[in-house]
């Protein structure tokens, strides 16, 4: 005899439930996603783990600079992101682009259309022996532009940079600062997406620093491209929306710039770093923290009305200010408190 099966309909309250729960793919609506991103490189034996689970997002729209100190691995997520490596895990993606399952034809295509490029070498970005407008126009020839309409977007880019004025000088006629605008125009000759740019500023003074950092901000706002810029200029973070910090590999922390207005009306720019949490829960601790309150190995956590502490493992005095407070205080394993909460009335002392 066969078993006669029932099949319930799902119920409202089911199929709400179920939507509720689907969370989807991390960053599905990002314009860029490294998630988990690990790069590994052997040298003579030795490996260097230059990122280590590396999660970043950037909207399509956005300006982002990052930084971090020498060694922290900017230039290698540069060279991911710009599909000139590969890395060794994780996943990363640029629009439609899946940069961890490209052949190498379609990263050639990526890199022809996609993204542009600023180096922080002005040499690697612009050819001598050519004029500003033949140096814009040279990728739209490439392209199979036509003549009058390559001559149309390069006078119109440098105009955009500010730099119209360099269109019949060489590289050799310009500044610095003059050449690496010129490079943005080039960058963005064949109408990319996205803009990276590595130390675009790394061989300039702070006056035209500012100029070229001013120009990444124009292209961002008056032509949409997306733009992330790699460099060490600590006045960077006046001319983006974001400023993401990198350390060991990983993002740390994160500048966000946010206008507020007033009572008077009055707008005025505040600044903001706050720390990131990674998908795995993780957090950087700033090493100055470390280092003031000798934090190292174990540490204990208390999960508090509103916020989280963090305390050294270190025997505590019954009656110490400042130690794990409340019911939530916990290992970051979650097992038993090894302090017990202090009395009310000391609580609210603190
Ligand atoms: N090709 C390579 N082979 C071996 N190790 C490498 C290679 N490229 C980078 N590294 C190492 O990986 C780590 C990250 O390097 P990376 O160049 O990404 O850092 P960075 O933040 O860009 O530094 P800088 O600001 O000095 O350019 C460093 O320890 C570096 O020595």
């Amino acid at each position: 005899m066969n078993a006669v099966q029932t099949v319930e309909e799902p119920t409202l309250d089911t199929l709400e439930a179920r939507a509720r729960r689907r969370t989807g793919d991390f960053g599905e609506h990002a314009l860029i996603v490294c998630d988990s991103l690990v790069r590994i490189y052997q040298s003579e034996g030795v490996e260097v783990q230059a990122l280590q689970g590396l999660d970043l997002l950037v909207e399509d729209g956005e300006l982002v600079a990052i930084v971090g100190a020498s060694g922290s691995g900017k230039s290698t997520l540069l060279s991911v992101l710009s599909g000139l490596d590969v890395p060794t895990a994780g996943k990363v993606r640029v629009g439609p682009w899946d940069l961890m399952a490209m052949s190498s034809r379609q990263r050639v295509e990526y890199r022809r259309s996609m993204v542009g490029f600023v180096w922080q070498q002005t040499a690697r970005n612009v050819v001598p022996y050519l004029s500003g407008t033949e140096n814009v126009a040279f990728p739209l020839a490439l392209a199979g532009v036509g003549r009058k309409t390559r001559d149309r977007r390069a006078a119109e880019l440098l105009d955009v940079l500010g730099v119209g004025y360099c269109a019949d000088r060489r590289p050799g006629q310009m500044s610095g600062g003059e050449q690496q605008r010129v490079a943005i125009a080039v960058a963005l000759a064949n109408s990319p997406q996205v803009l990276f740019a590595d130390e675009p500023t790394g061989e300039l003074d702070s006056a035209t620093s500012h100029d070229v950092l001013e120009g990444l901000r124009t292209v961002n706002r008056e032509l949409g491209t997306t733009v992330v810029v790699v460099t060490h200029d600590p006045g960077v973070s006046e001319h983006v929306q974001r400023t993401v910090a990198i350390r060991d590999g990983r993002t740390s922390s994160e500048t966000v710039r946010r206008t507020h207005t007033r009572d008077d009306g009055t707008e005025h720019v505040v600044a903001e770093e706050l720390a990131v949490l990674d998908r795995a829960g993780r957090v950087q601790l700033p090493r100055e923290y470390r280092d003031a309150l000798n934090l190292v190995g174990r540490v204990r956590l208390a999960l508090e009305e509103s916020h989280v502490s963090l305390w050294p493992d270190r025997p505590m005095p019954a009656r110490a200010p400042g130690r794990p407070a409340g019911r939530h205080s916990a290992t970051p394993t979650g097992a038993v408190p090894v302090v017990p909460a202090p009395p009310a009335d000391e609580e609210a002392d603190r």
